[in-house]
């Protein structure tokens, strides 16, 4: 059988996210999947970037990251998505990514893919748990196969025990305060069994 695609798609300002992404790529490539690691849009203006020199440095040191296009969507048959809380919610570079799939969602094309995500925030009650549900709301219209971690790991519990999705808070000097490396890990590894599964049973 072909390996399952996985696109890890991110958006990180100050590089939580980012670091979160790669090490979802790590556990996917160890299980199998071929993977591709994008960032939606930056849509910010300089004006707020530069506001932030922590921002700024990692707008620049990841320019090199391509950016996420719909032929990724297309492309893979899994999807992990990592994201910042914005205000309790999905951040507007995320979701002008998701509103411009109207299109291939339209010609049935984002099916039944595979879907994770994972999120972080400056606060430990500061919308974690609410930015991944609300982004699955997105994913239960494309038809999508939801798969959270649940608590079917012991990293989960080391995580601070989200069992939507892996997220973690973020203290004033951009620190990861939860230990979350191993259930990010976790949670891209089950992604690409489910996915595997689900590529089998469609041949
Ligand atoms: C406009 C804005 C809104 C934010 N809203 C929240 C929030 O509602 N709750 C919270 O705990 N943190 C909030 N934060 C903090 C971010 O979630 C935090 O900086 C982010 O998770 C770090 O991820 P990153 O390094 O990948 O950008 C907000 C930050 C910004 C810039």
């Amino acid at each position: 059988m072909e390996k399952v695609k996985l696109a890890v798609i991110y958006y990180s300002s100050t590089g939580t996210n980012y670091q979160m992404a790669k090490w979802a790529e790590e556990a996917a490539i160890e299980a199998g999947a071929d993977v591709k690691v994008v960032k939606v849009q930056e849509l910010a203006p300089d004006v707020a970037i530069d506001s932030n020199p922590a921002w700024r440095a990692h707008v620049d040191s990841t320019k090199d990251i391509p950016t996420a296009a719909l032929a990724d969507l297309d492309w893979a048959d899994a999807y992990i998505f990592s994201m910042p809380t914005r205000f309790g919610n999905v951040p507007s570079q995320m979701k002008q990514f998701l509103d411009t799939a109207g299109g291939i969602w339209a010609q049935g094309k984002l099916t039944n893919k595979v879907v994770s995500a994972m999120a972080s925030a400056g606060n430990s009650h500061g919308g974690q748990e609410i930015t991944i549900k609300s982004f699955y709301t997105t994913m239960m219209h494309w038809g999508a196969i939801i798969v959270p971690p649940g608590y079917t790991d012991p990293s989960t519990y080391a995580a601070g025990g989200n069992p939507y999705g892996t997220s973690v808070t973020v203290d004033q000097e951009g620190k990861m305060i939860e230990d979350i490396k191993e259930a990010v890990k976790h949670q891209a590894r089950r992604t690409v069994t489910v996915a595997n599964w689900i590529k089998k049973g469609k041949e």
